[in-house]
């Protein structure tokens, strides 16, 4: 492992470099793989697998249309694709990557096929942290660990294909065979990580929470939709709010950020802007700051965790889902950002040469 040195602080973290892909190819070589589910992770991460020549098979409910989703990405039903059952029988590593909801209904069918040996994997703590609330215990015999992308898994599987790849986290939580850390970490690259850093499944869970409430995506909309709405409260148009709000982060300023650093996105912004920037950052982090702590805090009394199971374990789930999404794309805010979207020079067609000088 390397060690690395993150602001300060040492951490061990796996590279390619100390586990290339040969290392994971012969850690996994009598290994079958079966990758069960293919929502969001399944696909991206079983994609990769493969094309990193893996042995990996799919399991699905079949009649759904993820299963189908799977014929169209070129899974074989009979030879790479099966029922869940089956694929659970035949898979020496389990890849659990069914909703955290569901993985708390199929445990049981899982559990029988967890014979002396195998491991059982996932993509997050969720289901063994909070394993009071899920059911959800391991057999002794078998390895436990954790290799969670810190992205969605189209990211994934896009990043992988333009070559790059996305950070991920693992963990063991059980190593019964003394090969778990091995197993893993081989999975860790052949799923197509960037880097891998080690964590414990409460770990993964707790900061995974609070990203995604945070920053990641419950923050942003927030804070994008509460500037949004003071700009067109004062008369600016809803072209020129949602470009200050959004277009700009996303096209411009985050991508700086990305590259180099937020110095780095300021040092390249007018110095009036830098002024600005810097007398207001300490008003908005004295603001969200007492938000942040309040979420910790609901993820770790346990909250968080009991209102996910519990909303997402209702039957019509996808259809509550889908009316809150409808919510947030019918504001005047996001509709405005599809029409903007809509003018990015690569979506407006080029005219003909004697089209454009009419
Ligand atoms: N979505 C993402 O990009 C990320 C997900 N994760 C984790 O990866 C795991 C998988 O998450 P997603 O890919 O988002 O899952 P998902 O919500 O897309 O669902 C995956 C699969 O579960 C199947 N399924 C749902 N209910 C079922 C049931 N009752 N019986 C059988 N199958 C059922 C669906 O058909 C689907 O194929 C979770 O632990 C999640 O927290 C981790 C990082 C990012
Ligand atoms: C994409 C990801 O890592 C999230 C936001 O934590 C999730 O989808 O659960
Ligand atoms: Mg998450
Ligand atoms: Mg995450």
């Amino acid at each position: 492992m390397a060690k690395i040195n993150f602001g300060g602080v040492e951490e061990n973290v796996v590279t390619r470099n100390e586990f290339p892909l040969a290392k994971a190819q012969e850690v996994l070589s009598n290994e079958t793989v079966a990758v069960i589910g293919y929502g969001v992770q399944g696909p991206g991460q079983s994609l990769n697998l493969k094309d990193n020549g893996i042995n990996v098979i799919v399991g699905q409910r079949k009649e759904s249309k993820t299963w189908d989703k799977a014929v169209a990405d070129g899974w074989v039903p009979g030879e790479t694709l099966f029922p869940i059952e089956e694929a659970l029988e035949r898979g020496t590593i389990i890849c659990y990557l069914l909703s955290d909801a569901a993985q708390i209904a199929v445990w049981p069918t899982v559990k029988k096929h967890l014979t002396a040996g195998k491991m059982l994997y996932f993509s997050h703590g969720f289901g063994v942290a909070y394993s009071e609330k899920t059911g959800i215990i391991p057999p002794t015999d078998v390895d436990v660990a954790l290799v969670a992308p810190k992205g969605s898994g189209t990211s994934l599987r896009s990043l992988f294909v333009e070559g790059k790849g996305l950070n991920s986290s693992f963990a063991i939580h059980q190593d019964a065979t003394g090969k778990a850390r091995d197993r893993v970490i081989a999975l860790g690259i052949a799923v197509g990580s960037g880097y891998l850093f080690e964590t414990t499944f409460y770990k993964e869970v707790t900061s995974d929470l609070t990203g995604e409430r945070g920053t990641l995506m419950g923050a942003i909309q927030g804070l994008f939709q509460a500037q949004y709405e003071v700009l067109r409260a004062n008369g600016h148009s809803p072209s020129e709010a949602f470009n200050e709000t959004v277009e700009e982060a996303t096209q411009s300023l985050y991508p700086l950020i990305a590259d180099n650093g937020m110095d780095w996105m300021y040092a390249n912004c007018s110095t009036t802007a830098q002024r600005g920037a810097l007398d207001w950052k300490d008003k908005f982090y004295a603001a969200t700051k007492p938000v942040f702590e309040q979420l910790y805090k609901s993820v770790t009394d346990g909250v968080e965790a009991k209102n996910s199971i519990d909303s997402n374990s209702q039957s019509d789930y996808r259809e509550k889902l889908e009316v809150e999404l409808e919510a947030i794309r019918n504001s005047e805010m996001w509709r405005a950002g599809k029409a903007v979207r809509g003018l990015r020079p690569e979506n407006v067609p080029v005219p003909k040469p004697e089209e454009a000088l009419v």
